[in-house]
């Protein structure tokens, strides 16, 4: 089972009020949502699992591993991120040397870094464009490649901030399958999120960050159905409860098909 463990952690910007603070903490499902307002400080947590900050204080286990006594090396196998804006972490000249160069980064083996450099081209459907400068594709296409750099070195966990902002539907679609292929093959995957939609249709667990702290903790259906824990951190319910509500339905509806589930099975 893959795990993030957080203890003790505490985390200031110097000169900034805003402070991280985490007391004990243990992410363990396969695919893990964290959602919350903007400056919550999910970002900050994402630069600290992965070593681009260093916390004031506490430990932050991987897989039961002391995340600050790793090698540069292994702290890459265990750990990737997808950043928010892919432009923030392409380089190369190309779309084959993009992925290429992030599989260097844990192997010397050529015939290994072509391979599965190829190979996380295929499963996001750029294999075909391989020989383009990555800024001559679309931003979906630059996400999908972003992801494709993380795909080829298949860390145990993989981080993604923000990964649906500005895909088109069938990007969306492939991401989607990727999550659950990831889950489903025993890695971990913890996505920051402002998709609601997305979080209730496709997780069983998410995370509510405020000021700072995780606050709640449960499923996507527990999280819609405390109104005031909703209202108070600005997130905004799936669709559906909106035109539910629109039809004087204030349950909690996670999907069009759980509405239809929930009023046709009878
Ligand atoms: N490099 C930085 N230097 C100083 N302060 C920062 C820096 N990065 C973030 N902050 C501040 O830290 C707080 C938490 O920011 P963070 O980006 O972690 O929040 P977030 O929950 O990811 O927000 P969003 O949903 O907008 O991405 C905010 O007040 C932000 O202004």
């Amino acid at each position: 089972m893959r795990t993030i463990e957080l203890n003790h952690l505490t985390f200031t910007y110097p000169g900034r009020s805003f402070s991280l603070s985490i007391e004990n903490q243990i992410l363990a499902d396969p695919m893990v949502a964290i959602v919350g307002q903007n400056g919550a400080g999910k970002s900050t947590l994402f630069k600290l699992l992965t070593g681009l900050l260093t916390p004031q204080a506490g430990v932050i286990k991987i897989n039961g591993t002391d995340f600050n006594n790793l090698k540069p090396i292994e702290k890459l196998r265990q750990v990737g991120i997808t950043f928010q804006n892919p432009d923030d972490q392409l380089f190369n000249p190309t779309v084959q040397r993009e992925v290429e160069w992030s599989v260097a980064q844990v192997t010397d083996d050529r015939d290994k870094i072509a391979t599965q450099a190829l190979n996380a081209l295929v499963r996001v459907g750029l294999d075909a464009r391989i020989a383009e400068n990555p800024y001559d594709l679309s931003l979906s296409e630059r996400k999908l490649l972003s992801v494709a750099t993380v795909l080829a070195v298949d860390p145990a966990i993989y981080l993604f901030d923000e990964p649906m902002m500005s895909l088109d539907w069938e990007s969306r679609r492939k991401l989607t399958a990727i999550f659950h292929e990831l889950a489903d093959s025993g890695h971990q995957v913890v996505t920051i999120t402002h998709d609601m939609d997305w979080v209730a249709a496709e997780f069983e667990s998410v995370y509510v960050m405020e000021h700072g702290k995780f606050g709640f903790a449960g499923s996507p259906r527990e999280l819609f159905s405390d109104h005031e824990l909703v209202d108070r951190v600005g997130l905004l319910p799936p669709r559906i409860m909106a035109v539910a509500e629109l039809l004087g339905d204030s349950q909690t509806y996670l999907s069009v098909d759980d509405y239809w589930q929930k009023n046709h099975d009878d």
